[in-house]
């Protein structure tokens, strides 16, 4: 007997001191357990990526600095534009004769793009630069100068510690498409696989229209058509560019027909009575979307006159449009096929800017009352609108008239909108911050940044986890200490006899 209590009281498993350690280890223990299985599911502190897109438009170049949470898929993660800086000057295309001048024009706003990302992320940092319509036209006029322009303007980005991913001419294709991408993502239609907004862009060059519509498969006109798989989804766009119908080639589109004859005056229904101005016919036709217009024995210059009629300068923009022909089922003009337009739209860059300025962006007023208004406008007098706004450059003030008038059109006669499916217009500037535009599209498609299926959601939220975690931690403490609870009797019973 004595011997058998001799052995119980050697047995490690009995001493006070062995069940204290054995308890505090074990508390230890399901602490450790507890902040290792929340931390798992915690999100690391924020870590940010960068990417930059330059839009080298027809118009101006604007540098656009997006930025994401690093970690992937989590559902916060969502791109965002932190910064843009506008160059100074005009767009890349105008500098066809001074290529290097195109590179230095850029080189302030990289400076502000180095200030905007954190230094250490330089490196991993992609910078693309897309060039649209302006450059477009300058290489089918003279590749070589564009060739000069793309060199100049690599060399300046290369001069940069980012990583430089090239510069290149965006389709017309890929400039509708990735504004719809841009558009719907920003929405966060895409992710949730909702009804998509079609996207409506006017640049200075160039214009797209891109929508999805629930009749149109893509087959009758398949350069038209560009097919996603996004998040699971599979969407078929429609989609289509113009060149020469943004707002600043189809002015001249516009004038160059009433030059037919070559003038001296030029009575101009689109301008405000009171403005006049000479021009250069050279400079009219300087762009392949008219120069093979040019009157024969033109004189040197003309006289610029506005009239100030809505009606008349509408009649004037409707015959840039060719309707005569389709060989498909419908068109919009020009022989373009195009389904009937469907569903929400977002209409931004010059859509934006013109029926802003113009107090126009509200598409539940009717259109005729629209079509009032801008009467009323292009009837003022030149005198009386410089005196109104003297803060605005001379030139986008002078074409507002000329741009309202042409924005209604192209919409309702080139599109064919209805008073129905204008009001389901938006004139949107940004969405949520970013900028509306094909960067952003152009930057998440070149980043693999949408991918193709849905990603695996976790089945729950952090939420969750630790609340799971917890309740399991506390079952495990209580078991135990109900399994100790025995040795902690008999240690004390012990500490008793002893
Ligand atoms: N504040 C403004 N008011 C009117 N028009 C503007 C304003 N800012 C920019 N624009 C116009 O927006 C258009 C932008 O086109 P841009 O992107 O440069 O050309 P593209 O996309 O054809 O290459 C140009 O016609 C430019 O004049
Ligand atoms: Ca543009």
């Amino acid at each position: 007997m004595s011997a058998q209590r001799d052995m119980k009281e050697k047995s490690p498993w009995r001493t006070p001191v062995t069940i204290i350690i054995i308890t505090v280890i074990g508390v230890i223990a399901i602490v450790a357990l507890v902040t290792v299985a929340v931390l798992q599911n915690k999100p690391l502190s924020q870590k940010y990526k960068y990417g930059i897109v330059l839009d080298a438009g027809s118009s101006h170049t604007a540098l656009y600095i997006y930025e994401w949470p690093a970690e992937k898929d989590n559902n916060t993660g969502r791109v965002e534009q932190t910064h843009s800086c506008k160059v100074q000057g005009p767009g890349i295309s105008a500098y066809a004769s001074d290529p290097w001048k195109a590179g230095e024009s850029l080189t302030d706003c990289m400076h502000e793009a180095q200030q905007k990302v954190p230094r250490n992320k330089h490196e991993e940092t992609p910078l693309y630069l897309g060039a649209t319509a302006g450059m477009r036209l300058l290489n089918m006029e003279n590749s070589s100068a564009s060739d000069q322009v793309f060199q100049a303007v690599e060399e300046a980005l290369r001069q940069f510690q980012f990583s430089f991913q090239g510069a290149r001419i965006l389709s017309g294709q890929e400039e509708g498409a990735f504004g719809w991408v841009t558009v719907n993502y920003l929405d966060d239609r895409l992710k949730q696989g909702l009804e998509t907004t079609g996207a409506l862009d006017l640049g200075g060059a160039s214009t797209q229209i891109s929508f999805v519509s629930s009749n149109y498969d893509g087959s009758e006109s398949p350069k038209n058509s560009v097919t996603f798989r996004l998040y699971g989804n599979d969407y078929n766009l429609y989609t289509h560019s113009f060149l020469c119908y943004g707002k600043d080639q189809a002015l001249r589109l516009t004038l160059a027909q009433q030059t037919l004859s070559g003038p001296v005056i030029i009575s101009d229904p689109c301008f405000h009575k009171g403005y006049t101005k000479i021009k250069n016919y050279a400079d009219l036709y300087d762009s392949p979307c008219v120069s093979h217009r040019k009157p024969q024995g033109a004189p040197a210059t003309f006289n610029h006159t506005g009239t100030g009629n809505f009606q008349q300068c509408q009649e004037q923009i409707k015959r840039i449009f060719n309707f005569t022909y389709c060989k498909y089922s419908r068109c919009s003009f020009n022989g373009i096929f195009q389904p009937l337009v469907q569903g929400p739209f977002g209409a931004f860059s010059a859509y934006y800017f013109v029926m802003d300025f113009l107090n126009l962006t509200d598409t539940s007023e009717p259109l005729t009352e629209v079509k009032d208004k801008l009467t009323k406008y292009c009837a003022t007098l030149w005198s009386e609108i410089t005196a109104q706004h003297h803060t605005v450059k001379e030139k986008y003030l002078a074409e507002y008239c000329f741009a309202g008038t042409y924005i209604l059109t192209l919409l309702t006669e080139g599109y064919n909108f209805t008073s129905e499916s204008y009001s389901k217009i938006k004139y949107i500037k940004q969405i949520k911050g970013s900028d509306a535009g094909w960067t952003l599209g152009y930057m998440l498609n070149l980043t693999n940044m949408i991918p193709a299926e849905a990603p695996d959601s976790p089945p729950l939220p952090h939420a969750g986890y630790v609340s799971i975690v917890t309740i399991m931690a506390i079952l495990l403490f209580i078991v135990f200490i109900l399994s100790i609870r025995p040795l902690w009797s008999r240690c004390s019973k012990q500490l008793h006899i002893v």
